[in-house]
């Protein structure tokens, strides 16, 4: 997805200002034109855009920053909040209630990738305990009821539609009646779309929407759709009362910066991205690690999570342990390479280790990115000739020449790959240095902890020198309030931008 070299533009644009000696009014405005560029590029609507820059010059007065003051990250922070502005539209979306019949309605046009999405909506909750059922109204496209029956049989939820019934409205009606009385707390209804946006699809849409009265409509949008999308969300948030916002095909090659400007047009949170055709590829939506990943930041209490889902129970202590010494050996990256690699689909979590996100691995294009692993793995391999030394050393300078032409030769690739390996891990072991110090919650403590994250529990985590860095607890606190005082704070942490 081109929402990752999205993420890589900004990182560049950051680095490249934190690397002026210098901050003043000409690098900032060098780097804020660099990520407009790279914005609009990716399809985000030109006002939002515009309305961003002015956003951060305005916060980020050069001229009242008292010396001394990191200005780097006060404009990264700033940076960091306009893009979350962009895509939180300050209220939450409708909340389900399990027990409680609930009626959610689908629209958006066709192909958005809807009837897909409505599967994957209802699999998703039928998984955390609801009980979800489908409903057809979809009696445009021939083979449309067909494709819900399939999906829904598939996962074994129950469905509603017919082949001869003509009236959209009447089959909605019938359908949640009929859920409503088999107690289904979430009844979901799949609408008609159209090629494109046309008065009969709306009146539809406004008709089955007055007659089943759904708690909540999802708008499902293609994330190809470009710099459209901000004039079709809002055609559609005119006929019917959007309340949230589904992102689809974000695996795919679509620029996607068209899903922030949707959002704005809707006013409506995106609660779900579409990662792929399958049934489980399906993210529920956070801004604030979004965007921290997104910017290169990484996220930190993602990534804890993910830890015990990646890394093997008996390892994980011994890793945490390892980084805590601020120890970030070759050997490191080879065993988490290798963890990530027994994992199938692994871009997703390599987004969330601090460091890892677009450079290595490129959402999108995953098998070119495993490809470019399994060869440094290799080269690793090779490595074990050369002694326990350089694989358990925190020196890149023992990897000489020399060294590089043996491991090349030993594992059959050409030295600039060797010498790109050590780019890698180099870049990943200032990253991961960050991380000396830390102090590893105890066992099962781990997810508690980045669930109920206050200032109080985060400076026992992090490490001293980070917490000096941000101005200790009296720091702390007020950077948490700002931010909203949430577990996605970590990912702030993450690094990247270098110092
Ligand atoms: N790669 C990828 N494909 C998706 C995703 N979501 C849906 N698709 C595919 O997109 C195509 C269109 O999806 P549908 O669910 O049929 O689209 P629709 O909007 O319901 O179409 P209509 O019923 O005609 O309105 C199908 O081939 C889906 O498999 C996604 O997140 N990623």
């Amino acid at each position: 997805m081109v929402l990752a070299q999205l993420g890589g533009s900004i990182s560049r644009a950051l680095q490249q200002m934190s690397n002026a000696t210098v901050i003043d009014e000409k690098v900032l405005n060098e780097c804020l034109n660099e990520i407009s560029r790279a914005l609009l590029q990716s399809d985000v609507q030109f006002k939002l855009v515009r309305d961003m820059q002015s956003n951060i010059k305005k916060i980020v007065n050069l001229d009242d920053l008292a010396a001394g003051h990191n200005k780097r990250k006060i404009i990264q922070q700033a940076i960091f909040n306009e893009l979350c502005k962009m895509l939180d539209p300050g209220k939450p979306s409708f909340t389900l209630k399990k027990g409680k019949p609930s009626i959610v309605m689908f629209v958006g046009l066709q192909g958005s990738g809807k009837t897909t999405t409505c599967t994957k909506y209802a699999y998703y909750h039928q998984k955390k305990g609801w009980k979800p059922a489908l409903v057809c109204a979809d009696t445009f496209r021939a083979g449309a009821f067909d494709q819900l029956k399939q999906n829904a049989t598939k996962a074994k939820i129950p469905f509603y539609g017919s082949y001869m019934e003509s009236d959209p409205v009447k089959i909605a009606v019938e359908g949640v009646e009929r859920f409503k009385k088999e107690n289904c707390d979430l009844i979901i209804v799949d609408t008609s779309g159209r090629h494109k946006q046309e008065a009969a699809l709306f009146e539809e849409m406004r008709q089955v929407s007055e007659a089943t009265n759904p708690d909540l409509v999802v708008f499902v949008m293609d994330s190809s759709i470009g710099q459209a999308a901000f004039d079709q969300a809002q055609a559609f948030r005119q006929s019917v009362s959007v309340g949230a916002v589904i992102v689809t095909k974000m695996d795919g090659h679509a620029k996607g910066g068209g899903a922030l400007s949707a959002v704005a047009a809707t006013k409506s949170p995106v609660i779900f991205i579409g990662t792929g055709e399958h049934m489980d590829e399906f993210e529920v939506f956070d801004v604030k690690p979004f965007v921290s990943r997104l910017l290169g930041m990484g996220d930190w209490s993602g990534f804890m999570d993910k830890i015990h889902e990646v890394v093997p129970m008996d390892q994980q202590p011994e890793l945490l342990q390892k980084l805590s010494e601020g120890n970030f050996t070759l050997r490191i990256m080879y065993e988490q390479f290798q963890n990530l690699m027994k994992m199938g689909p692994i871009g997703q979590v390599f987004s969330m280790l601090p460091g890892f996100s677009s450079e290595l691995m490129p959402k999108g294009r995953e098998k070119e990115s495993q490809a470019k692993i399994k060869r440094y793995m290799t080269m690793m391999d090779s490595m074990t000739n050369e002694g326990k030394l350089t694989l358990d050393s925190t020196n890149p300078k023992l990897m000489n020449e020399s060294r590089m032409m043996r491991i090349a030769r030993g594992s059959g690739r050409p030295v600039r790959e060797v010498m790109e390996m050590m780019e890698e891990y180099k870049r990943l072991a200032k990253v991961w240095s960050k991380m000396k110090g830390l102090k590893i919650p105890k066992k099962g403590e781990m997810s508690a902890l980045s669930r109920n994250m206050n200032a109080q529990h985060m400076s026992k985590v992090l490490p001293p020198q980070m917490l000096k860095q941000i101005g200790g607890m009296g720091g702390l606190q007020s950077l948490m309030k700002q931010m909203g005082g949430n577990k996605d704070m970590m990912g702030m942490f993450g690094g990247g931008g270098g110092e």
